[in-house]
């Protein structure tokens, strides 16, 4: 796995489109992994903000997560491999000095939707880079839920939640939404943080 391109678009404009990522079976086994976790009541609708005082609010996002763990599962261990190597590239290439990464699987259910908003919390600006994977196989224009990206100096851009599509953007620059899925939409989200500040 080359993440040549990633880096570049990173390095150039902040934000990273690849079209077939991931394997269509390692994208077809994560996405059972997620429909399973579904069905066994796992997945919770997810907060706005962090920890336990995260307040669910369904006017601003719609989906449900769970996140996850090392050792839970091959594909979701082959998966977590992936992004490490990529976080090891990301340092490398960018000396972005990312320290962990954080994911959760998402499922929308039709009509769920994730207003505009920017990957950062006003009290934890540890996350740098944002991932998305999606894992619907055959997704088609009318079913909606597209992930759209705002920019300062150039037009929106839709990206169709396909399965195998990765988006990789920086964190705290890329304004965002998810907008209205007509059917199920799942994904892995994740971010690449940096160290917490030291303690004065
Ligand atoms: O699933 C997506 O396309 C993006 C989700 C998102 O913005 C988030 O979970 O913060
Ligand atoms: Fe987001």
């Amino acid at each position: 796995m080359s993440f040549t391109v990633i880096i570049d678009d990173l390095a150039a404009r902040g934000w990273s489109l690849q079209h077939a990522f991931l394997s269509p079976d390692l994208t077809a086994d994560l996405a059972v992994e997620c429909r399973t976790r579904e069905a066994e009541g796992a997945l919770r609708p997810a907060g706005i903000g962090r920890g336990d005082g995260a307040a669910v609010r369904e006017g601003i996002r719609g989906d449900h997560i769970q996140w996850l763990e090392p050792g839970q599962s091959a594909p979701t261990d082959a998966y977590l491999a992936l992004m490490e190597q990529l976080r090891q590239a990301l340092n490398r290439e960018l000396f972005l000095g990312l320290e962990d990464y954080e994911c959760h699987f998402a499922l929308y259910p039709p009509g769920a939707f994730y207003k505009t908003h920017l990957d950062r919390f006003r009290d934890d600006d540890r996350r740098a880079v944002t991932t998305a994977l999606y894992l619907n196989p055959d997704w088609q224009p009318e079913h909606g839920g597209e992930l759209r990206m705002h920019f300062d100096a150039a037009p929106a851009l839709d990206v169709a939640p396909t399965g195998g599509t990765l988006v990789v953007f920086l964190s705290g620059e890329v304004p965002h939404e998810v907008l209205p899925t007509r059917r199920e939409r799942l994904s892995l989200t994740g971010w690449f943080r940096r160290r917490a500040p030291e303690p004065l």
